[in-house]
This record gives structure tokens, C-alpha cells and sequence, in this order.
């Protein structure tokens, strides 16, 4: 295993992280996340031995990495960085043989197997035929390929990667990731630092996201919440069950702070009636809560990924006195009012009614004109619907 514990960094002054402690597993995919300047670089060659942490140490297979001597640690671990070092202009083959200097003595002969796992290295990067071209001949995706197939000639059981996707077309990034995927599932550990939350959902078995100078640790489904990627990223995010794959796909959301920002809009909803205005409000800067709703209505769903403040109750069940309290609560505090398109029958008619209790001016309705066409209260919801019309609430436009 390699294990970092309790590592504290910073450069010269400045703490970047601290306390922080990770398991790169073999047969394991993991990721390291965060936004831009967190760390993640800088974890990684602490991780691979090439900086020394302020405190704390890195441990592979049970000994200290700093104190390995190069061979040693390059039979072990391989790290391919974010920006490759100083281009010169080698051939893709020769590139790649670097990655056996550990195995080789000091006259670096090449051997039989050196020259096996080259090749293999380059036709699993899918570059055969490129073996005599040089790297600037190449494109950026294509060197960033030879710097992966140099990691795999080095035929080490961990393998550090910074970054492996960048200049890669999205198919392409697939295929590396799919790659890295494969070589994890035949025993190596795998480490990896991505920026594509949604590829990091999709592939990795080990998250590791930065936040606030410390990791926050689990499967994508633990890792990935709005609440999490908010601390991390401090930006709001659409963060969904994918219907099929059921792992969480994230979409950021612009905030259009300019309209005068957070203001707080209330949205009456239920049965999927409400999402696409929740988006909408959010998107242009509202703080977003909504209900009484039931738990697990696909409404509930959108403002849970939404990270919108709920007023629930359990499923099924109709409004109770207590959350009746709660949505009136709410209402007082919000500086609008949004009535979406939504049935109103007797185990919802409450989110009508306690309507009445609300400033008229701040209500806008979507299609008031077809109440009494969603209305199974025997006209109770339409009767509370047109007298705060004609008290100055308005039409909500939604085409
Ligand atoms: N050699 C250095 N000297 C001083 N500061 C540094 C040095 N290297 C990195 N930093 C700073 O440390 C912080 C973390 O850098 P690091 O490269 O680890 O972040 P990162 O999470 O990988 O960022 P990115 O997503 O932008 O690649 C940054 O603010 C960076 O400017």
C-alpha cells in the first residue's frame, strides 16, 4: 500500500494542507479533486517522493519512500506529470525506453524484455507506427500518450498521474481513463489527478476530493453532493442521479449575480411541476427553498440536487400542522413567491391556502387561467387563486 499520514505542507510560509491522510490501494482506481490551486499537484509529488512534507510521511509497501534509493522507488512507482519536463527532441521510442532505466545497469544495455515492454507500452496508448517520430512532431494529445506509455514501460506497481487527460479530445480521455481502469482492475494502484468530475464519477473507485485544506474521502456518490462541491468549489452545482448509471453527474450552474443576487424565492411544486423553475430562479441568483413536499417526489429530488431548503414530509403522508408552520415560516422570509403548475388536490391544498398568509404582491402564479383545470378541492385552490389575483398577485411567466 501507499500510504501518506498525517502530512502537513506549504510552501515557505503559507500551510497548503494539513492532517491530511490517504490509501492508494492496488486493484483501486483513485482520484484526486479540487479546484485550482488546492494542492492536488503538489499531494501528488509528496506521494511520489519527489517533495518532502513539512510533517508526516509517505509509506510505500511499508517503508518510507524518501529513503529509497531511485531504482528502487522507480520499480515500485511511476509518475507522470502535469507539464513533462523540458521537451527535447527524443523519438516516441526512445521516450519510452526511459521508463526502463531501473531495470537496466550502468551501461543502460537494452534487454529483450526492455524492448518487449516498450512495445507493448506504446501499442497500449494505440501510438504504433509512431515509434521513430519525435515529440515535437506530435500533437499535445499524442505526447501526453507517450509520457502514459514511458509510466507503463516502467512496469510499476503504482502508477501517479497528474493531470493524464489534459489535451485529450473526450473520446480520447475515455479511452485513457478506461486504460488506467483496466490496469487497476489487474492489481496496480492507480492515482490520478482530474478536473472532470463527471469522468471522475464515471471511472474512479476512490475519491478524494480538496476542501479547505483537507480531503474529503469516499465513493462518488459520498463524495459528489451539492453540499461538498459547494465548500470545495465555493460555486453552485446541479448534482443529479444518473437515470441509468446511477452515479452522480454534475452540471455547474452560472449564477447570474448581477439581478441583484440571493434574494429568496419560494416555489410551491410537486410532481416534477416545479424543477424547471427552481433552475430558472437559481440560475439567475435566487436562494432557492420549496414545499411542503414529499420525500423522494421528483420535485424534492431537483431541489436536494439543487441545495435548495425543503420543507418535507415523509412520503405519501399529507401536510401536518408542524410543516404547515414551517412552509408559513418560510413564506414570511422569502422575498418572492412562485406557484408552480401543480395539481391541488386535499392533501396539498395547505401550500394554497397558507398562500393567505402571504403579502399578495410577492406571489406569482404559472397559468392562473388554468387552475380550476388542476383543482380537485371541488374549487376551494381556484377560489384561493383568483382572490390573490385580484389582490396584486401576478402571472409567473413560463412559456
Ligand atoms: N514551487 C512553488 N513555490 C511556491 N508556491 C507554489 C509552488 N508550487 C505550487 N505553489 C502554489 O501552491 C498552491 C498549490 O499548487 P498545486 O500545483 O499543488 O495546486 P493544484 O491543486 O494542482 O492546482 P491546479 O488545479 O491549478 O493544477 C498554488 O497556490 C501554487 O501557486
Amino acid at each position: 500500500m501507499l500510504k501518506g499520514i498525517n502530512l502537513v505542507f506549504g510552501y515557505g510560509s503559507a500551510k497548503l494542507f494539513a492532517g491530511i491522510n490517504i490509501e492508494v490501494l492496488p486493484g483501486t482506481f483513485s482520484v484526486i479533486l479540487g479546484p485550482n490551486g488546492a494542492g492536488k499537484t503538489t499531494l501528488l509529488k509528496i506521494l511520489a517522493g519527489f517533495l518532502k512534507p513539512k510533517n508526516g510521511t509517505v509509506e510505500i509497501k511499508g517503508k518510507e519512500i524518501l529513503k529509497l534509493p531511485a531504482k528502487a522507488r522507480a520499480k515500485l512507482l511511476a509518475y507522470v506529470p502535469q507539464e513533462p519536463e523540458t521537451l527535447r527532441d527524443y523519438t516516441v521510442w526512445d521516450t519510452v525506453m526511459m521508463g526502463r532505466y531501473p531495470y537496466q545497469g550502468v551501461l543502460g544495455l537494452e534487454t529483450k524484455a526492455d524492448f518487449k515492454a516498450v512495445k507493448k507500452a506504446i501499442e497500449t496508448v494505440g501510438l504504433s507506427g509512431y515509434e521513430e517520430r519525435t515529440l515535437l512532431t506530435l500533437s499535445g494529445g499524442e505526447r501526453q500518450r507517450v509520457y502514459i506509455a514511458r509510466a507503463l514501460a516502467q512496469e510499476a506497481d503504482y502508477i501517479l498521474l497528474d493531470e493524464p487527460t489534459n489535451h485529450l479530445d473526450l473520446f480520447y480521455q475515455v479511452k485513457i481513463l478506461s486504460l488506467l481502469k483496466n490496469l487497476a482492475a489487474q492489481g496496480i494502484a492507480v492515482l490520478a489527478v482530474l478536473h472532470d468530475l463527471n469522468l471522475a464519477s464515471f471511472f474512479a473507485d476512490k475519491l478524494y476530493l480538496f476542501s479547505e485544506g483537507k480531503l474529503i474521502t469516499g465513493e462518488a456518490k459520498e463524495v459528489l453532493t451539492f453540499e461538498n462541491i459547494y465548500k470545495a468549489y465555493s460555486e453552485p452545482a446541479l448534482v443529479v442521479n444518473h437515470p441509468v448509471l446511477g452515479i452522480p453527474q454534475i452540471l455547474p450552474l452560472i449564477i447570474n449575480k448581477v439581478n441583484g443576487g440571493e434574494k429568496k424565492v419560494h416555489i410551491i411544486g410537486g410532481g416534477g411541476m416545479a424543477g424547471r423553475i427552481m433552475l430558472l430562479e437559481r440560475k439567475l441568483g435566487a436562494q432557492i427553498s420549496t414545499g411542503v413536499l414529499n420525500k423522494s417526489d421528483s420535485d424534492w429530488q431537483t431541489a436536494k440536487a439543487l441545495g435548495a431548503e425543503i420543507v418535507e414530509e415523509e412520503p405519501f403522508s399529507p401536510i401536518s400542522l408542524e410543516s404547515y408552520q414551517r412552509l408559513l415560516e418560510v413564506l414570511q422570509k422569502a422575498d418572492k413567491v412562485v406557484v408552480a403548475p401543480v395539481p391541488i388536490g386535499p392533501g396539498n391544498l395547505k401550500n394554497i391556502e397558507a398562500l393567505l398568509e402571504v403579502c399578495p404582491e410577492k406571489i406569482y402564479i404559472v397559468k392562473p387561467k388554468e387552475m380550476d383545470k388542476r383543482d380537485y378541492t371541488g374549487g376551494r385552490a381556484t377560489f384561493i387563486v383568483n382572490s390573490l389575483l385580484k389582490a396584486g398577485a401576478k402571472e409567473y411567466p413560463l412559456a
